[in-house]
């Protein structure tokens, strides 16, 4: 612990935050808010897409300077230009360097240790295994290009990062959103230790279901303001998505089978991607396919190779009827209708300081009709009827998309992407971020186009969501698509049990092995 946030001796709140108050440009983004935390205590700050939660966490850490309220860590108050070491943040833009490795990234943080004047590389190493190996976590090899790494192993890495500092609050934003199940439950067990070690963990989540495994308490924000807290054995789903939303959410709807008949929009035939076996699989027209696979298991791969965003070979990959393997890149494939959804909004799917309406129509190709004051005009219209129908909020076509909450650049993002009227979407982690309100919206809009006779390829690792939005789920084992389940067998069990195993041996019902494939 550091001299300035010594906590040594200390026997109250962890955190306390008082009448915390953020205006931009007259807006209140947070209006008043109270919060305290205990030590050993995880408090859940929960919120839709605008509710404020990340700007309280940019007021924590020193990003913004309140326009009113207290910040207090172990009872001292905290202003701008405070040492904040006590504190550790864990952001949805984890702030990696690609470019680098694992261990220099960690060592960015918890510095670069030195022999004789010179950089220690073999403690650089070994002090980056030592900090996965703390949390019994799996260490990427050291020396590996954080660039090189899956959204899931970044993930893993910017907490372990965060973490290593020996902090007694760690304020977590959104720190699974995109870990599949087997990696959320290996983090959350990680999180219980820290927690029983006295620390205090702020966490934001849109998984709800994480807070019931690890929270003692939730605090719910709606437009800035506290709308409600209290144990978390006070909250049930429906009464904390009630809070979080103003009103009651509607049951999910389970898609049903779309696929019309044998119209067939992909067949992929022979894709090879990152030296992984060779996979072939088809998309049916109004089809939703998912694609799942545990960390590192090359699902990602197989989507964006389809996509033109990962170099591959392929025997052939037709898209109705026309082999369009040769074309390269992501304009390549679009050019034939294929698009893409990255799940890296921060540097492949939004456009910073580009506005809304800008982000929503990229580029003179999707713009309505080559220039001109009527087509500026008709761009204008087609935005507004996007940011109405996908309730983007604020809704102001002219607003920088950086000036969005996370959720919101999620659905303008979705919104661009189903909007090109594509022969296939490659959609990536769609709904991460994402209130649950607008999760569901953004699910319907994937199932309206699906309707329409677009193919869809989901590549998600929030299972939760392939069970739901899925017809029929492909299943990666060490790069090779090794099961196909449809029907009654896309449970959130089975699809993990099939992720976890070897090339499956017995298929459960429904699910069909694919060796050799
Ligand atoms: N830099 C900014 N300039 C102007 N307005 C902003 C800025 N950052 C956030 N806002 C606005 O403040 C409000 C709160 O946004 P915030 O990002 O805190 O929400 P959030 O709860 O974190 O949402 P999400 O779950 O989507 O990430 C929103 O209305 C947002 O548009």
């Amino acid at each position: 612990m550091t001299a300035a946030l010594d906590t040594e001796g200390w026997s109250g709140s962890a955190l306390r935050l008082t009448g915390l108050t953020k205006r931009f440009a007259g807006q209140l983004a947070l209006d008043g808010v109270d919060l305290t935390l205990e030590p050993g205590q995880v408090r859940g700050l929960v919120g839709e897409n605008g509710a404020g939660k990340s700007t309280l966490i940019k007021l924590l850490a020193g990003i913004y300077t309140p326009d009113a309220g207290t910040i207090e860590v172990a009872g001292r108050e905290l202003h701008p230009g405070s040492d904040r070491s006590g504190l550790a943040f864990v952001h949805q833009d984890l702030g990696l360097v690609d470019e680098l490795t694992v261990g220099e990234n960690l060592a960015f943080t918890s510095g670069f240790p030195r022999a004789a004047g010179l950089i220690d590389w073999r403690r650089v190493w070994s002090s980056a295994q030592a900090a996965y190996e703390r949390m019994s976590l799996d260490a990427p090899a050291p020396r590996t290009l954080v660039g090189r790494l899956s959204a899931a192993e970044k993930a893993l890495l910017g907490i372990v990062r965060a973490l290593a500092k020996d902090a007694s609050v760690a304020v977590l934003d959104e720190p699974t959103a995109s870990l599949p199940a087997p990696d959320v439950a290996y983090l959350i067990d990680a999180l219980r230790r820290l927690k029983e070690s006295g620390t205090a963990i702020l966490y934001v989540t849109h998984r709800l279901q994480e807070l019931y495994e690890i929270a003692d308490s939730v605090t719910v924000l709606r437009g800035g303001r506290k709308v409600a807290e209290g144990p978390m054995g006070d909250y049930g789903v429906d009464r904390l998505v009630e809070a979080m939303l103003g009103r009651p959410v509607a049951s999910v709807p389970v898609t049903e089978e779309t696929t019309r008949g044998d119209d067939v929009v992909l067949v992929v035939d022979r894709l090879v991607v990152r030296d992984a076996p060779p996979v072939s699989f088809t998309v049916g027209a109004g089809e939703i396919v998912g694609v799942v696979g545990l960390r590192g298991a090359g699902q990602e791969a197989i989507g964006r190779a389809v996509a033109g965003a990962e170099p591959s070979t392929t025997a052939s990959l037709v898209l109705n009827g026309v082999d369009v393997g040769r074309s390269r890149g992501v304009g390549g494939r679009m050019r034939h209708g294929i698009a893409l959804l990255p799940a890296d909004r921060q540097r492949e799917s939004t456009f910073p300081g580009l506005s809304l309406v800008e982000n929503l129509f990229p580029g003179p190709r999707n713009r309505s009709g080559g220039g001109g004051l009527l087509a500026v005009a008709a761009e204008q219209e087609r935005a507004l009827a996007a940011i109405t129908s996908y309730d983007v909020r604020p809704p102001r076509p002219a607003l920088p998309i950086d000036q969005l909450s996370g959720g919101n650049q999620q659905k303008v993002c979705v919104a661009r992407v189903l909007g090109q009227a594509q022969r296939l979407v490659v959609l990536e982690e769609p709904t991460a971020g994402v209130d649950v309100g607008s999760k569901l919206e953004i699910h319907n809009f994937v199932r309206a186009a699906a309707e329409s006779g677009t193919g869809v390829l989901v590549v998600s690792s929030d299972v939760e969501e392939i069970t739901q939005l899925c017809t029929r789920v492909l299943v990666v084992v060490n790069g090779a698509i090794t099961a196909e389940a449809t029907g009654e067998a896309i449970t959130d069990e089975n699809l993990i049990v099939l992720a976890s195993s070897a090339p499956v041996a017995a298929p459960a019902d429904g699910a069909t092995a694919m060796k050799g494939k």
